[in-house]
């Protein structure tokens, strides 16, 4: 037969049972304070961890603590948790934290206080813990570390192999999210966090577009480009091994509009590097220009544009010299730009690429020129007939298949020089395919008459003359195109070997 209590009768039982714990409490407390008396206290906390050592279950699963920093650095699998992490939220997942900088152009996803993912690697089943605490006094602020649990078996496996494929899959996602910046001293845009960083740069958001796809040149000599920039971003160890900084120099020369400052961009954007664009007429001295380098980051460009104009800051050094001054401490020289680029301030920091480009190469300073100082020159060259066929492509959308005016481009092309800025800006006229070929042809045209004139008026005769001079002029910058071709080939050869 079922019991039945009444109400008063529960209430009854239920106030001796509140009655006999509270008895018992208050006789543990006693014990307790009692034993706080008589033992000392490391022999207390001796029996108290053996008590607990013996009576609590033993848990099959390790915990290992990943705090927010390891003394006054940031704890980089911390940061790599945080990165992974947010890519591996489930439908489970209740509480998510969002947020988003105006530069950013994703958002951030994390982990709000307490909550829980589990992630699998092989056979291992891991389950990632988000925890914040308060801070100790005086510093107070909130503690935050990730507990990452798993089978004590795996431990091995999880830290042989699982962390670090944390760690390099955070760097893959943080490198295909990352805001490229474009660095450049004085900005007027320049935001707080990066002045903070010393120096004086200032910074924007590359919005640059182009990319190695988009870049009229050379198709060998592209590929040549990228296989350089992949090579060099593989041979950290190598660089060490060798005794070299791991950095990377590049001379880019050619005429206006030839795409100098374009592979640049195409180049930051492939390597996801930030730019820090260096106007060496805005440096003062050699000692501005080495705080200014400190003040840069790893995995980034270093661009000095118009190169062949720093005979500007030699001018400078030339006029001090005239006016006898002992002290150099306060001037920018060539021997400070030199040291820059492979003395011993080179070598502050990892992965760095310099870029300098100009416009005349002759008049570069041949000590800027010295095998070995910069790594490979590049020369961009007025359109080709594969270049062309690129731009049509991009700009366009079409090919030169059943096109009659590309065969003409073509024939213009190897006898007129044209830098692929201008053909793009005649590419842009029309969104007529056929009005706007038509309109590069007569721009080949007027450019080659204009050359020719040119030629004719500096040929002292006219008639039959002008006309093997014109020729002459067409065979000599074929040779000139043709020569381009080969050192470049060159350059390559030597490379492979
Ligand atoms: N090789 C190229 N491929 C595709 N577009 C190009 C190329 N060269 C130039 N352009 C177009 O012309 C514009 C100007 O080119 P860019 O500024 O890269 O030339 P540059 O060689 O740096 O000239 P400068 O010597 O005057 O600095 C680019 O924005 C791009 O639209
Ligand atoms: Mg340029």
């Amino acid at each position: 037969m079922a019991a039945m209590f009444s109400s008063s009768e529960i209430s009854k039982t239920a106030s001796s049972l509140l009655s006999a714990y509270a008895s018992f409490a208050g006789s543990m407390m006693l014990v307790r304070s009692m034993a706080n008396e008589l033992i000392p206290h490391q022999l207390r906390s001796y029996l108290y961890s053996a008590f607990r050592y013996f009576f609590t279950p033993l848990s099959p699963d390790l915990t290992l603590a990943i705090d927010e920093r390891c003394g006054m650095s940031k704890n980089q699998v911390y940061e790599a948790a945080e990165v992974y992490l947010s890519t591996r939220i489930s439908p489970k997942t209740e509480r998510l934290k969002l947020s988003k900088t105006r530069k950013q152009k994703h958002f951030t996803i994390g982990l709000e206080k307490g909550e829980l993912i589990v992630d699998g690697f092989e056979d291992v089943r891991l389950t990632w813990r988000f925890v914040c605490t308060e801070g100790q006094k005086p510093h107070g602020g909130e503690k935050k570390h990730f507990e990452l649990s798993f089978n004590k078996k795996h431990k091995d496996k999880v830290l042989d192999f699982y962390l670090p494929y944390v760690l390099h899959k955070a760097e893959e996602i943080k490198k295909q999210d990352k805001v490229i910046k474009l660095y450049s001293r004085q900005c007027p845009f320049s935001c707080e966090d990066d002045n903070k960083k010393g120096g004086s740069w200032g910074s924007i958001i590359l919005e640059h577009p182009a990319t190695f796809d988009t870049l009229a040149m050379d198709p060998a000599l592209k590929k040549m480009i990228i296989d350089d920039l992949e090579m060099f971003l593989r041979r950290k160890a190598y660089y060490n091994k060798v005794g070299k900084a791991w950095k990377r120099g590049y001379l880019l020369y050619g005429p206006p509009g030839t795409g100098k400052s374009s592979l640049v961009a195409a180049m930051a954007n492939y390597l996801k590097f930030d730019i820090y664009d260096l106007g060496l007429t805005s440096v003062r001295s050699d000692a501005e220009l080495r705080r200014t380098l400190l003040s840069t980051t790893n995995r980034s460009i270093l661009l000095i544009e118009d190169i062949d104009c720093s005979s500007e800051v030699l001018e400078r050094q030339m006029r001090n010299k005239n006016k006898k001054l002992p002290d150099r401490t306060g001037q920018l020289t060539l021997s400070g730009i030199l040291n820059c680029i492979d003395g011993l301030w080179s070598s502050c920091g990892d992965e760095r690429i310099i870029v300098f480009t100009t416009n005349y190469k002759d008049r570069i300073d041949p000590a800027l020129l010295r095998p070995g100082r910069m790594d490979l020159h590049i020369n961009m060259s007025y359109c080709t007939t594969d270049g062309f066929r690129l731009l049509a492509s991009n700009y366009l959308g079409i090919s030169s298949k059943h096109n009659p005016s590309f065969a003409e481009i073509d024939s213009l092309l190897n006898s007129t020089e044209a830098t692929p800025a201008e053909v793009a800006e005649e590419l842009m006229k029309s969104d007529d395919p056929n009005i706007a070929l038509q309109g590069l042809v007569n721009f080949l045209k007027r450019k080659r008459d204009e050359a020719d004139n040119e030629t004719e008026n500096k040929a002292t005769g006219c008639g039959e003359v002008g006309s093997s001079v014109r020729r002459l002029n067409a065979i000599v910058s074929r040779v000139k195109r043709l020569k381009t071709n080969v050192d470049q080939r060159k350059i390559m050869m030597r490379k492979r070997k």
